[in-house]
């Protein structure tokens, strides 16, 4: 009996806030007759971006979904995320595709590293790691290396430099000028980068997504060798190594580091997620106006959620000083609290807490 052929895998990174799920939810609804089942990771303790994609793909039983809150998927101490992975390969009748979102805050490698190994790697096979990147933001210069932005700065560098390749989001306001600066600015921070793709309205085609075949030549029926997988509960920094450089067929050689890591934000802790919640209905424009500053005054790089606004709910999406509120598909009209998720490098929840209630005239904690 031949074995079954492996399954394809993309994993989705980039920063927080750069559009992975708006981009996941844009091929769904593009993916013609494929069987999609995605993993969806965020860092906040509530579950947003699945929510939002099981609106995206309701009813549709070829689009299975399983959400990771709270945590790293893949990472060392996770324990959900190969279990999950097994039972898709038991699926896999029903399975043509894994997309796996990986929180903001995290590196591919780890998920790449557990599928090249012995548990996975006979079931699924890596098809590329694409990273999605905040257009405006990158060329507004708010991942350049500073004192006070180094931390979001070397996770974007990372995120980069793991990926085969670059897609740059959120570039409908962009001229050419600003997306030839764009992509100098990623082949200069990340050389290894194999293609560069324009998503228009977080619209990616879904050839280019989706087949890219790009590790084939990782597999051991390849004749490729590797070095030993790191061990996932040695200390952060010492477990960082990187794989032997191989070959990829009719493509340049080129080698992925792995940083099986610890939670990114256990080695560093600066990074801070916490939720405020509201029982007070709430107006759209002093609530917006209200995240603004707090953005503006604290070290928000995040915050999402949903917000009872008389009687329906709305949802909130706000990447740095940018905040938008748009219909609550995902919640339906019955969110009765508010709830928002806040995600930045230390922030405090006390300051947070207090500009968001005296900017909105009501209670947050
Ligand atoms: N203008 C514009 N906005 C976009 C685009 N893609 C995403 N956005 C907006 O950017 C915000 C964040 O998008 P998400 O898809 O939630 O980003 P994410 O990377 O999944 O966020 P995290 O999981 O929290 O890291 C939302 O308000 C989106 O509507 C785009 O191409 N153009």
């Amino acid at each position: 009996m031949t074995a079954a052929a492996p399954i394809p895998v993309t994993i989705v990174t980039g920063f927080l806030g750069a559009g992975k799920t708006t981009l996941l939810r844009g091929l769904i609804e593009r993916r013609q007759t494929r069987r999609l089942a995605l993993m969806i990771n965020e860092f906040g303790e509530i579950s947003v971006d699945g929510a939002l994609v099981r609106a995206a793909s309701e009813g549709d039983a070829h689009v299975q979904i399983e959400d990771f809150a709270h945590g790293l998927i893949a990472y060392g101490d996770d324990t959900r995320f190969v279990p999950a992975m097994q039972a898709l390969a038991r699926r896999r009748a029903n399975v043509d595709h894994v997309l796996i979102e990986t929180s903001g805050l995290a590196l591919p490698t780890a998920a790449m590293a557990l599928l090249q190994g012995a548990d996975l790697a006979a079931d699924f096979v890596l098809d590329a790691t694409l990273a999605v990147v905040d257009t405006p933001l990158l060329l507004s210069g708010a991942f350049e290396h500073g004192a006070e932005a180094d931390a979001a700065a070397t996770m974007f560098d990372q995120q980069l430099e793991f990926a085969d390749v670059v897609v740059l989001n959120k570039i409908d306001g962009l001229d050419e000028a600003a997306l030839l600066e764009a992509e100098t600015r990623v082949r200069r921070r990340a050389p290894n980068v194999r293609f560069l793709e324009l998503a228009y309205n977080a619209q990616l085609d879904i050839r280019l997504a989706l087949g890219l075949r790009l590790h084939q030549g990782t597999r051991t029926d390849h004749g490729h060798t590797f070095a030993p997988l790191p061990d996932a509960n040695a200390t952060p920094l010492a477990s960082q190594y990187r794989l032997n450089g191989h070959a990829h067929s009719g493509l340049a050689a080129h080698s992925h580091g792995l940083a099986t890591h610890k939670h990114f934000h256990e080695q560093d802790p600066g990074w801070l997620s916490f939720v405020l919640r509201s029982d007070a209905e709430q107006e759209v424009e002093p609530l917006t106006a209200a995240l603004v500053d707090v953005a503006k005054a604290q070290p928000v790089l995040r915050c999402k959620g949903h917000v009872r606004v008389q009687d329906r709910s709305v949802l909130v999406q706000g990447v740095r000083t940018r905040v938008a509120v748009s219909p609550d598909a995902a919640a339906g009209n019955a969110a009765r609290r508010s709830q928002l998720v806040f995600i930045g490098y230390h922030i405090s929840r006390a300051q947070v807490a207090a500009l968001l209630s005296a900017g909105t005239g009501t209670t947050w904690r």
